[in-house]
């Protein structure tokens, strides 16, 4: 029988510790506050970032979303990180991306101040993560591993496969099962042969933004398999990158979309921002 990684599941057992944390830290005076940067007008964008401000306030989390029109400048976008780098009632910095055309995401990336950084995206944290000091770890790939470990999947030796190199989930993702002793491969779209690859894998963790691009023959009987996918279905139905109804058979374990990692990202969102302030109440 497979089993299910239920990220909402665990997202709501999560949410008990961190009503306690909130209310912890009030007493000291402290509400963790969370600053949501959105420039432009990408409709799934938009839909993520009302979902965060919701779970926010469910917590006891101040947030303040900014949302910018599409003509914004990078001289802009840095004058308001600059902002909110010197508040010192906001813990977290987030600018959702992807980002307009006329706005370097790297320049975005320098700019966050590193200890306010709750995505993990700057190269000071991405640093310390390939370090093996992790300090501020991105969301998506954090989620993933509490979502493996709450279900006492143990990725040591593992021979793992990332399907995408990207600064939000592949190279993080790559980084934090080195750290736990997997044995990592990252894929990319110049790899020769991904299927290849997969079909030897202990562990998949699918982020490359095809749906359904995984199917049960690319899967060894027994491996575990994250999907990280949100694709739409002509239909307009939400999907994976994962094919869940025919992998669900091979696999001992597998995520779902929704439902699976989606959950997590924003629940590591939540507790990051709430350990960034636990920072300040010590500081204070
Ligand atoms: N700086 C930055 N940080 C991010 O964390 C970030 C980002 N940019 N850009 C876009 C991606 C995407 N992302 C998701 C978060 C939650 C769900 C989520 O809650 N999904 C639900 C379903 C939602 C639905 O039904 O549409 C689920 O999987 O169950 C999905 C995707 C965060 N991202």
């Amino acid at each position: 029988m497979v089993k299910l990684l239920d990220g909402k599941k665990l997202s709501q057992k999560m949410n008990v510790q961190m009503k306690q944390d909130v209310a912890a830290l009030a007493t000291q005076g402290i509400i963790p506050g969370l600053a949501v940067i959105l420039v432009g007008d990408d409709a799934a964008s938009h839909i993520y970032v009302r979902n965060k401000k919701r779970r926010a306030e469910k917590l006891g989390i101040r947030s303040v979303i900014e949302e910018l029109p599409v003509t914004t400048t990078e001289t802009e976008l840095l004058q308001l990180i600059d902002q909110y780098n010197r508040d010192p009632e906001i813990d977290g910095i987030l600018v959702q991306l992807p980002l307009p055309a006329q706005i370097d995401p790297w320049h975005v990336l320098l700019a966050i101040d590193p200890h306010k950084d709750v995505d993990g995206f700057s190269p000071v944290n991405m640093g310390k993560l390939w370090s093996g000091r992790p300090d501020v770890i991105a969301c998506t790939p954090l989620g993933i591993m509490k979502l493996l470990a709450a279900n006492g999947i143990d990725v040591a030796g593992m021979d793992a496969l990332v399907i995408g190199r990207s600064t939000i989930v592949g190279r993080p993702m790559a980084g934090l099962l080195v750290n736990a002793d997997a044995t990592v491969t990252i894929a990319h779209t110049k790899t020769n042969d991904v299927k290849a690859i997969a079909r030897r894998s202990d562990l998949i963790v699918a982020a490359c933004g095809v749906a359904h691009f995984i199917t049960a023959d690319d899967v060894k009987p027994g491996a575990v398999v994250v999907d990280v996918g949100m694709d739409r279905l002509p239909d307009g139905k939400l999907t994976g990158d994962v094919d869940f109804e025919h992998v669900k058979d091979v696999a001992s374990a597998i995520t779902p979309v929704p439902g699976g990692v989606g959950p997590m990202t924003i629940t590591m969102l939540m507790n990051q921002t709430i350990q960034l302030a636990k920072g300040r109440a010590q500081r204070e």
